[in-house]
């Protein structure tokens, strides 16, 4: 899929900073749901919100598409303050993605992810040509899933659907609240792997809400831990968070096994072994030199291997063995 197709908007830009600052909502019966938080999101960039349930999360992604206003602070997205541009506008060039997709269940496919695109006027023979090519982009055949309803596909392919439809009418901002929760780890695995070459792609500036730290630490190019009363406790690539949590509610919240979610933050690179001390090679399981530890470590699990080949263009270049895997050092070669 060719990345430059989908750039759409107009002025030409793909993605937008967004900026929050002193940002604050109270509810009428004073919950306190957002306390003050400020943070910057680079344009192209995948941040993370994180944190217990009823930290404020999707309250400030709602605050960013204007479903809810804040009590205090300001949002704004490629320096202009949201809440001096027309709502129904602003959300038309921010795409949505919940939970349970929300996809209309008596239209097709095509015309779910053409909604968007509609609402903004384009011609029909557009809409219909973005809508192929948004569903071929998130892997589904638009000649074989084009026509059908929402009830003839499967969790993750409604998903699927569900990104594809926020991306249709090329966002600048992409907001996602626990987008792949509803469907099984496994089928999660593949949608969350699906969706990084995805965001390699088309480069959003993208706000995913989860509460799974494995999918922060996988998905984010930055994340930020909300606590209880919605503080903002760390804000940090998944490397410096794992390694060097910002006090002991940060690394409670991050877990005690965070020595073995480092492996999924560290690259294999800097910790493999010339070539040449392990023998029998072509026995063993391989990872390429781009891949984590983690990936290392599942390629040894899923073949009983205590080695792992390291390999750049398909050539071996390394391994590495599975104790070795631990001895890694803090932020060695992340
Ligand atoms: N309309 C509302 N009126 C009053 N309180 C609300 C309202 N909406 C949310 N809250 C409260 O605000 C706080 C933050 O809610 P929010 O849904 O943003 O949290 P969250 O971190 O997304 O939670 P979860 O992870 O459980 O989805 C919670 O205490 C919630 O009960």
């Amino acid at each position: 899929m060719d990345a430059t197709a989908i750039t759409d908007t107009g002025a030409g830009r793909t993605a937008a900073s967004i900026t929050l600052e002193n940002l604050g909502k109270v509810y009428p019966d004073g919950t306190v749901a957002v306390g003050d938080i400020s943070l910057e999101v680079e344009a192209g960039e995948l941040v993370v919100l994180i944190g217990p349930s009823g930290c404020g999360k999707s309250t400030i992604l709602r605050m960013l598409n204007r479903l809810i206003e804040p009590s205090k602070g300001r949002i704004l997205i490629d320096g202009e303050d949201v809440t001096e541009q027309d709502a129904v506008q602003l959300r038309r060039r921010i795409g949505y993605v919940i939970q349970n997709v929300g996809l209309f269940p008596h239209q097709s496919i095509r015309t779910n992810v053409g909604t968007v695109p509609r609402l903004l006027g384009w011609d029909k023979k557009k809409i219909r040509a973005r809508s192929e090519e948004l569903l071929e982009l998130v892997g589904l055949d638009p000649k074989r899933y084009g026509g059908r309803y929402p009830h003839e596909l499967s969790g993750g392919q409604r998903q699927r659907v569900g990104v594809a439809r926020a991306l249709a009418a090329d966002p600048l901002v992409l907001l996602m609240d626990e987008p792949f929760s509803a469907v099984d780890p496994i089928v999660r695995g593949r949608l969350q792997e699906e969706f990084l070459s995805l965001q390699a792609a088309v480069r959003k500036t993208i706000v995913l809400v989860t509460h799974d730290i494995d999918e922060a630490v996988r998905l984010g190019d930055r994340i930020a831990v909300l606590g209880e009363g919605g503080r903002l406790l760390q804000y940090a690539s998944p490397a410096d968070l794992l390694s060097d949590p910002a006090s002991e509610e940060v690394s409670d919240f991050v877990g005690n096994d965070r020595g073995v979610r480092r492996l999924a933050v560290t690259k294999v690179r800097g910790a493999m072994r010339p070539i040449g001390q392990v023998e029998e090679i072509e026995r063993l399981p391989t990872v390429d030199v781009g891949g984590t530890l983690y990936d290392a470590l599942s390629a040894m699990l899923t073949s009983d291997s205590l080695n792992v080949v390291v390999t750049e263009n398909g050539k071996p270049v390394g391994s590495i063995s599975r104790s070795a895997l631990f001895d890694v050092p803090n932020k060695a070669a992340v």
